[in-house]
């Protein structure tokens, strides 16, 4: 089923919970504290969402402040907040950057902006999808391949489409996925609850591992490649994603095997020069010590909740955006 993520009805933001997945729950975000709310709790997730989001939640507070006398100058401290609700992916920050020049215009020139870059992302996922797919057929041949996966980067993690997943729908197209290894991806679960869905709904074969199995099937020889999205590329090729992902790529290259990242233009940053300069949320450590409502460690153990982790540009195979692809492993920069 092709759905769209986020969009806008009758003056307001309606969104999946992506909390509460696999259960679908549509969620209607009407005010600025609402939208900021959403996006901290992760109920709208996923680098290339985000950007729409930002577009979006800039829209809303557009259409909020019109309602009561349109004041410019509030619309844009609310898309300040909006923009730095969460801090590593740099496509929210970008999403609200965008819209931002219409503001004086008045809430629906915001809006026609903000739905302008929304209904891109799909096109831009599409391509970046394919490209991926290309790269991959010329590096391993016309084989079915087994493909391994980390957190999500689905069509649920965009406006619709998806990065990771749109290289693998491009190969599924093509009629090459023997099978994909999806990361359960601690301690929020978003390879099993988001990715194994979107997986099952694309009728694709599937298996959920945990996070420290992958090095080893890769070692084993049972992946052809990984091929994960990103929440900020640096100057340099360093990649952000979803903690968990630099161990995938340090096991590939050990293994000789391609680690693919898949996203658009918008998570290029070329702003920061390198990945020791991107901030890493920290989230609360009760997200790593509570599980299903149970604690899973002793009363007085902390945690570090780390949210992303940076992939140094030499184990990156190839990135693919809609418009290129990088090769930063043979030394290729993006910006
Ligand atoms: C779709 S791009 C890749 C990422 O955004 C994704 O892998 C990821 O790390 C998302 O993290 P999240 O914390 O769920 O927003």
């Amino acid at each position: 089923m092709e759905r769209t993520t986020i969009t806008w009805v009758d003056g307001h933001v309606e969104t999946i919970d992506q909390t509460v997945l696999p259960e679908l729950r549509l969620l209607r975000l009407s005010t600025v504290d609402e939208f900021v709310d959403a996006i901290k709790r992760l109920v709208i997730r996923g680098a290339p969402l985000l950007g729409a989001a930002g577009a979006l939640g800039v829209a809303l507070a557009a259409a909020v402040s019109g309602r009561v006398g349109y004041d410019p100058e509030q619309v844009r401290r609310d898309a300040e907040l909006i923009a730095s609700a969460r801090p590593t992916a740099v496509n929210l920050r970008w999403g609200v950057e965008q819209v931002l020049p219409f503001v004086d215009e008045g809430a629906d020139a915001v809006l026609v902006a903000a739905l302008d870059l929304a209904a891109a992302d799909v096109t831009a996922n599409k391509q970046l999808g394919r490209r991926g797919a290309d790269f991959l057929r010329e590096q391993l041949g016309d084989r079915p391949l087994a493909l391994h996966t980390h957190c999500n980067a689905g069509a649920l993690a965009c406006v619709g489409w998806g990065t990771a997943l749109g290289v693998v729908r491009s190969l599924q197209e093509d009629g090459l996925v023997r099978m994909v290894f999806a990361d359960e991806t601690r301690p929020l679960f978003q390879g099993s609850r988001i990715t194994a869905t979107e997986l099952a709904e694309l009728g694709l074969p599937h298996r959920v591992v945990v996070d420290g199995a992958g090095a080893g099937l890769i070692a084993r020889g049972m992946v052809d490649a990984v091929v994960v999205g990103a929440d900020r590329i640096a100057a340099n090729g360093d990649v952000a994603n979803k903690v968990g992902t630099y161990p995938l790529a340090l096991a590939a290259a050990r293994a000789g095997v391609p680690f693919v990242v898949a996203a658009p233009e918008s998570t290029l940053d070329p702003a920061t020069p390198e990945g020791a300069a991107i901030e890493i949320e920290e989230r609360d450590p009760d997200e790593v010590l509570v599980v299903g409502g149970r604690r899973m460690a002793p009363a007085g153990t902390g945690a570090v909740n780390p949210a992303f982790d940076v992939t140094p540009a030499d184990l990156v195979t190839a990135i693919v955006t809609e418009r290129r692809l990088i090769r930063p492993a043979l030394g290729e920069r993006p910006s």
